[in-house]
């Protein structure tokens, strides 16, 4: 076909379609096939935006969990790091406390952990009674190292053991009985379990569910052909009082002071610690620090920070041990001596001239102060933290004369109402 041919034939065509004529059905139908077109391009978009929508989701999806991941593993990291010293410490440098027990040949059973136990049991801290556990076993067998040498032969007590963090110190220093005084019964199946570990180890080990306040040492322990330890990390509710019961025994030489050798090991709330061992003249002197002083020699052996305990009590811990002069400074009555230190330092700030005349009425308050200090030979304008256990001792050696010679001084009480004390007085 020649060219021409071609474009005519095409002319035709043209002139052929515009000739024709779209019948009402036809339009109809095209009309319908057009909406349906339409009907079928928003069925795309739509279904085009819900695929960029679940994409978007899934997008999301992968990069929180990826993020998740990485925190998490920075906690476990965080953790690792917390737990690492302790693992590490094990394994490369073991207390000489678990290095003698490996030498020794004592195995205990594994134990659960501590913590194990504190969760295991559901142990909270109860605050009435002072409670902050000790976790960490370095701490422990450093507290229990404090008692010096302890014998196959010795007995240890152990006020308020809790969940038995110094407990298994002691015993990883194998003496031959151990006493624990417990007043919270939940500890007890605890205790029991520890019990049952050194049965086989020939350890003898006896709980008591009780109030070391009135407990009777003598009763419990007769035999005193052993040597006794007494430790404990303190409720700091009966600190001071148990001391202060602790040295009357040590003055009179019973319960756990009938052998001159029962040494104390004890934490107090920091700054009591400091005032049981503070010298003369050191601003924290004071009633503890002589009445300590003088039946005992006590050492500040170590602080541990407040943060070493769960919970952490606001204050730090001091490590005390006290131990029993073999020959005592005196002779007196421990009452006697602890009314008289009282009093003078009842007035802190004051010459203690000031505070030892209120152990008389007012009346011959200031002739009998001013002769009693001559007759001790003490400077009557010292401040109370300036006086030596010495001098306080020999305040109370005149005091002790002068009521023998005028007992009715003895029950003057200065604190009493004055129709009490003169009651007092001329009775
Ligand atoms: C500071 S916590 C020490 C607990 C444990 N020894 C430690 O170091 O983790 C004091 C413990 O003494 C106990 N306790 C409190 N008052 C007591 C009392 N009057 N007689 C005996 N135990 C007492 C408490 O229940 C507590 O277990």
């Amino acid at each position: 076909m020649s060219g021409n041919e071609h474009k005519q034939q095409k002319l035709n065509v043209k002139y052929a379609d515009s000739s024709l004529k779209l019948d009402k059905a036809q339009l109809e139908f095209m009309k319908l096939i057009e909406e349906q077109n339409l009907e079928r391009v928003q069925k795309l978009k739509r279904l085009r935006r819900n695929n960029l929508m679940t994409a978007g989701a899934l997008i999301t999806s992968v990069v929180g969990i990826y993020a998740y991941s990485i925190l998490s593993v920075k906690q476990e990291k965080f953790l690792d790091d917390f737990e690492e010293p302790r693992k590490k410490k094990k394994k490369t440098n073991m207390s000489t406390a678990a290095v003698r027990v490996l030498k020794s040949g004592l195995r205990l059973p594994p134990l659960p952990t501590l913590r194990d136990i504190v969760k295991l049991y559901n142990l909270r801290a109860v605050k009435q009674l002072s409670q902050n556990f000790l976790m960490d076993e370095r701490l422990t067998d450093k507290i229990v190292k404090q008692c010096g040498r302890i014998d196959s032969k010795d007995v240890v007590l152990e006020v308020g053991p809790g969940p038995g963090g110094i407990t298994r110190s002691i015993i990883r220093r194998e003496p031959k009985h151990i006493v624990v005084v417990e007043k919270d019964a939940r500890f007890l199946p605890t205790l029991e379990l520890l019990r049952e570990c050194v049965a086989p180890l020939n350890i003898q080990m006896q709980i008591f569910v009780d109030d070391i306040l009135t407990f009777n040492i003598e009763n419990h322990l007769p035999d005193i052909t052993q040597r006794l330890h007494l430790i404990g990390n303190l409720p700091f509710s009966i600190s001071t009082r148990l001391l202060i019961n602790w040295l009357e025994d040590v003055s009179l030489r019973r319960g756990a002071f009938r052998r001159h050798d029962t040494c104390m090991t004890l934490t107090f709330q920091k700054e009591v610690a400091e005032r049981i061992c503070a010298p003369f003249g050191h601003e924290q002197r004071c009633r503890l620090s002589v009445m300590s002083q003088i039946w005992t020699q006590p050492f500040l052996k170590f602080v541990i920070p407040g943060t070493a305990f769960v919970p952490k009590p606001e204050v730090d811990v001091g490590v005390v041990k006290l131990m029993p002069l073999k020959e005592p400074k005196t002779t007196l009555d421990f009452r006697l001596v602890e009314k008289v230190v009282r009093h003078i330092f009842n007035m802190r700030q004051k010459y203690c001239r000031r505070g030892f005349g209120t152990l008389f009425p007012p009346d011959q308050r200031e002739s009998v102060t001013f002769e009693l200090f001559k007759e001790a030979d003490v400077e009557d304008t010292l401040r109370p933290f300036q006086l030596s256990v010495d001098e306080c001792l020999r305040l109370a050696t005149a005091y002790s004369n002068f009521i023998q010679k005028n007992p009715e001084v003895e029950s003057y009480n200065f604190r009493a109402p004055k129709r009490e004390a003169f009651e007092a007085k001329v009775s």
